[in-house]
């Protein structure tokens, strides 16, 4: 992306949460992701990242601040404009959150299930040219001989790309990975990252992902954002991060588990 293109896609203003009224979860956190950008978020357990990315598609509620998507609140948002707004936000899990005993492209229309009216997602009643598309998601992924399989019969990797297939027919502009790779062997991480890399180079999504691996952000993250006790402690460009960055973020005075 050339400079006279960056445009913010999401941005949180002092933004607080406090589970229960005690636990803090984020401190005060201000922070602009840009469009187009793939961002890595790294920390000790515990530190936040998720409650971070919970918070931008409104899975909880902040307690404080304002988060706007596209120039749009979602902290404010209700009934459909917040249904508009989350059709904008894909989601990937660590435990892929696939219906197991359905099939993969059940799985992957499932993606499609915010422009439907409800009825017609209960009765299955998708449009020939959305399972198409369904196929051709599949394809992008490798997974195009699997389309009629079981999701349960298939590897955790490859649950893991029907996740992303799926999140292609959701067509967001942004993709939160909370932890993608951290139930996989090191080989299929790397693919279900290069995954997620073709989304956002082929296709513009943006993406945050949080990452356990020092290896995998530095690899796939062109920003990286360290997160330490629900507060920002580094923000910066992956190419001008040392080494010493990681091992502070890591090992920093904060006791793991
Ligand atoms: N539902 C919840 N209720 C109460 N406290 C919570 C809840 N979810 C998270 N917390 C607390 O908020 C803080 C941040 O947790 P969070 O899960 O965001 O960290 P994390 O960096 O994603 O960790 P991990 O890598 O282990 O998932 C922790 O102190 C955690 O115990």
């Amino acid at each position: 992306m050339t400079d006279s293109a960056i445009e913010p896609m999401i941005e949180l203003r002092n933004v607080k949460k406090v589970y229960d009224k005690k636990v803090v979860g984020l401190k005060k956190v201000n922070l602009t992701i840009n469009k187009g950008e793939f961002v890595v978020v790294v920390g000790l357990s515990g530190a936040g990242k998720s409650t971070l990315l919970r918070s931008i598609n409104r899975l909880i509620d902040v307690t404080e601040g304002d988060i706007l998507i596209d120039g749009k609140s979602i902290t404010k948002a209700r009934g459909k404009k917040l249904r508009l707004l989350r059709r904008n936000i894909g989601m990937i899990f660590q435990n892929f959150n696939l219906v197991k005993r359905s099939s993969v492209l059940r799985n992957v229309l499932a993606g499609r299930v915010a422009y439907y009216p409800t009825w017609k997602t209960i009765f299955n009643l998708f449009t020939k040219e959305d399972k198409e598309r369904a196929y051709e998601a599949l394809k992008q992924v490798d997974l195009a001989d699997k389309v009629y399989a079981r999701a349960d019969e298939l590897s955790g990797g490859q649950q893991q790309r029907v996740a992303i297939a799926r999140v292609l027919m959701q067509n967001p502009k942004v993709i939160l990975a909370d932890e993608p790779t951290a139930s996989l062997d090191p080989q299929t991480s790397l693919k279900v990252m290069e995954d997620l890399k073709m989304l956002n180079e082929k296709h513009g999504m943006t993406v945050i992902a949080n990452l356990h691996s020092v290896e995998l952000a530095r690899k796939f993250g062109q920003r990286v954002i360290g997160i330490r006790a629900g507060e920002i402690i580094y923000d910066g460009k992956m190419s001008a991060t040392p080494e010493s960055v990681f091992t502070k973020i890591y090992n920093g005075g904060e006791e793991d588990d």
